[in-house]
């Protein structure tokens, strides 16, 4: 599959400091783009490329699954109130192996889309461990949403709805069921984030904030679709 490109921390990730690391030929250096960078998190095979996949380009791949290496990413722009979000999503591995590697990239991160597959009970218990490397690595105000994806595969289902829900009210984090299969939910989970991050950086002080919960709750019922928030 075509990619955008690894990312690199000298190659002009978003908060990416060029004096750090390794230096590239500039003819290397993509040009900095002005985007809202957004991870994918969470145990491998629970879908986070194929979740990227079905916002970038409305596929999914099925079949044969191959492990993301180390940290990838696809650009995005999503339109909020007439206003372009550039959304630069940064696809991790979720293999424990090259947890050091997506470390690095916590701190630069101004979202983060977690997500667990419902056909796997340990995928939603390590769900706990991802928040605490969340805590410890990334920025405090950083926009975290849990997705149990793969609901298209309702036979299958090891964890409850109740249950997400129920973990994601617990660390007070908005929640969706997902599928990249069907691609249910699959935009306005970024939707949702590009309008939290792009009130969040207008926030006037008279103005209400933007409730995220309340957007996704009002964006489901006008869908028909599912909403646990
Ligand atoms: N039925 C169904 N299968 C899915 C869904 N999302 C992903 N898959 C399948 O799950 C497997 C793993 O998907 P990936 O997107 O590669 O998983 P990943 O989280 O990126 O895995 P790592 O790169 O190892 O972290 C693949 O065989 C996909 O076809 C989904 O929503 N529904």
């Amino acid at each position: 599959m075509g990619s955008e490109g690894l990312l690199w921390r000298w190659a002009g990730g978003p908060g990416a400091n060029q004096s750090e690391g390794l230096r590239a030929p500039r003819w290397a250096l993509p040009a900095v783009p002005p985007a809202t960078p957004v991870m994918l998190l969470g145990d491998s095979g629970v879908g986070k490329t194929c979740f990227l996949l079905q916002f970038k380009d409305g596929a999914f791949l099925s079949g044969t699954f191959i492990a993301t290496v180390g940290i990838d990413f696809r650009n995005k722009v999503v339109a909020v109130d007439g206003v372009k979000v550039k959304l630069q999503i940064w696809d991790t591995a979720g293999q424990e192996r090259f947890r050091s590697v997506t470390h690095a990239y916590y701190r630069d991160a101004q979202a983060l889309l977690l997500l667990y597959d419902i056909t796997s009970k340990m995928s939603f218990d390590n769900i706990r461990a991802w928040l605490t490397e969340i805590h410890e690595y990334a920025q405090k105000d950083v926009v975290i949403m849990l997705l149990g994806n793969k609901a298209d595969v309702s036979s299958e289902r090891m964890v409850r709805t109740e249950d997400g829900a129920s973990l994601a009210r617990e660390y007070g984090v908005p929640f969706m069921e997902t599928s990249a299969k069907t691609g249910m939910n699959v935009e306005l989970a970024f939707l949702a984030i590009a309008r939290e991050l792009k009130q969040r950086a207008m926030q006037l002080p008279d103005v209400p904030r933007f409730q995220i919960h309340d957007y996704i709750e009002a964006q489901q019922k006008r869908s028909g679709c599912c909403a646990f928030v």
